[in-house]
């Protein structure tokens, strides 16, 4: 019998009873064929099994020897004639730890957190768990997950409605909510690494993370995302975060030329030691509601603010434009690129590990959470196997960092 390709149909021809008809054809499992099939010289695929078989034990097996895989000693023993057994090398806890391709440690979480100016913590109700905290809450937040093993966190700001405008100045306000919880956390704790988000939407009354023209020549007859202007304004957010001291600025808007910019920024007032993480392919997508929920930061209904973020943010349906974003992040000096959201994305992450070897950082993104979150309330998702699988799973798909709204929690599991 000579082996045929994965997915054909083989006949059984040991001479063990009367010859089969056709409706005793049966399929051979596809992976079972070629893996043997590659594995065996030439001359033995085609040999029969060392076993000898007779008519009765063939009976006892219920189906008809199929593809002369499988038989059955003279024990009466079922046997698969099949010596690269690929379950060896999971059958115990101590061989599959030992040959475990990835693992995810606290020290590989980014721990977003959101903050605002109002005296008590108020819960994100799309984001159970999460809350927007007080200054003295969010240093108890740090100090815990620091304790955890947790060494980077990144600040999201509620900005308060008189504060917003279309230029978003209050950005780069020294004072501002930002750059003072991140001296604050910086004085308490000098070995967090303190990340920052660079991007308008937080600060613009129209809810995007550019300016906005009033000329109404942008896309659908809106008023257009102003590249220009808003990467000059996304130069002194990021200097005054830097001077705040800020470890790492990640720029959130994908305006084009902006990590260069903030580069040349920081690089002209001294502040070359400041990382920039740049969210390099993050796309249009749907799952940034909770975030949006959580912040009001929401592209505007109301106003002459397109009513997406479409213009800038990368299409979903798009993988190569990535590589197209990765390369000028690369050379405009970026540190580190980011791929948002994270899991259905993981085939973005995988394409930018193997076009750089930059450090990859994967977004978890608050919609993802929220789904999860949810299912695990329902009780039809074990949250706690389903987290960590996921967070592996980013690094599998080549993610050396994780930004998780999970991280604390995650690295509490891990310590267990
Ligand atoms: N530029 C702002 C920003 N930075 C991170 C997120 C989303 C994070 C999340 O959903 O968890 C967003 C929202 C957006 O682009 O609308």
């Amino acid at each position: 019998m000579a082996f045929v390709p994965p997915g054909a149909f083989v006949r059984g021809t040991r001479s063990i009873g009367t010859p089969r008809s056709a409706s005793c054809l049966s399929p051979l499992p596809a992976a079972a064929a070629g893996r043997l099939a590659a594995r065996l010289p030439a001359d033995k695929a085609g040999a029969p099994p060392p076993v000898s078989m007779t008519a009765a034990s063939a009976r006892d097996l219920a189906i008809p020897a199929r593809s002369g895989l499988l038989s059955v000693n003279e024990e009466g023993t079922v046997h698969v004639q099949q010596r690269a057994r690929p379950r060896r090398n999971r059958k115990s806890e101590g061989l599959r730890s030992m040959v475990r391709e990835n693992v995810v440690t606290p020290a590989n979480l980014i721990y977003p957190l959101f903050v605002h100016t109002e005296g008590e913590n108020v819960p994100i109700p799309s984001m159970p768990g999460c809350v927007r905290h007080t200054v003295d809450s969010v240093l108890r937040e740090v100090g815990e997950a620091r304790a955890l093993g947790v060494r980077s966190v990144i600040l999201f700001p509620k900005i308060p409605e008189e504060l917003k405008t279309n230029a978003a100045d209050e950005c780069y306000n020294p004072s501002g909510l930002v750059p003072t919880l991140v001296s604050t956390i910086k004085a308490k704790y000098p070995d967090v690494a303190v990340w920052t988000d660079v991007a308008l939407d937080p600060y613009s009354d129209q809810g995007h993370d550019g300016m906005v023209s009033d000329d109404k020549r942008g896309d659908g007859g809106c008023g257009r995302i102003m590249n220009d202007e808003t990467v000059e304004q996304l130069c002194r957010q990021a200097l005054c975060q830097a001077r705040a001291g800020a470890d790492v600025v990640a720029p959130s808007d994908m305006m084009d030329g902006r990590v260069g910019a903030i580069r040349d920024a920081l690089d002209g007032a001294g502040f070359t030691d400041v990382s920039i993480v740049s969210y390099t392919a993050k796309y249009a997508s749907a799952f940034y509601g909770p975030f949006r929920d959580a912040l009001d930061s929401a592209p505007r209904e109301s106003s002459n603010a397109p009513r997406n973020k479409k213009t800038y943010q990368m299409d979903p349906a798009n993988s190569r434009e990535a590589l197209i974003e990765a390369s000028l992040d690369v050379a405009e000096g970026a540190d580190m690129l980011m791929i948002k959201p994270g899991m259905p994305y993981l085939d973005i992450i995988r394409r930018l590990r193997d076009a750089t070897d930059l450090p990859l950082a994967a977004y978890h993104v608050s919609g993802e959470y929220a789904m999860m979150k949810a299912a695990a309330e329902r009780g039809w998702l074990d949250e706690r196997e389903a987290v960590m699988e996921s967070l592996l799973c980013f690094k599998r798909a080549g993610a050396d960092a994780i930004l998780t709204y999970y991280a604390k929690q995650a690295a509490e599991w891990m310590n267990e």
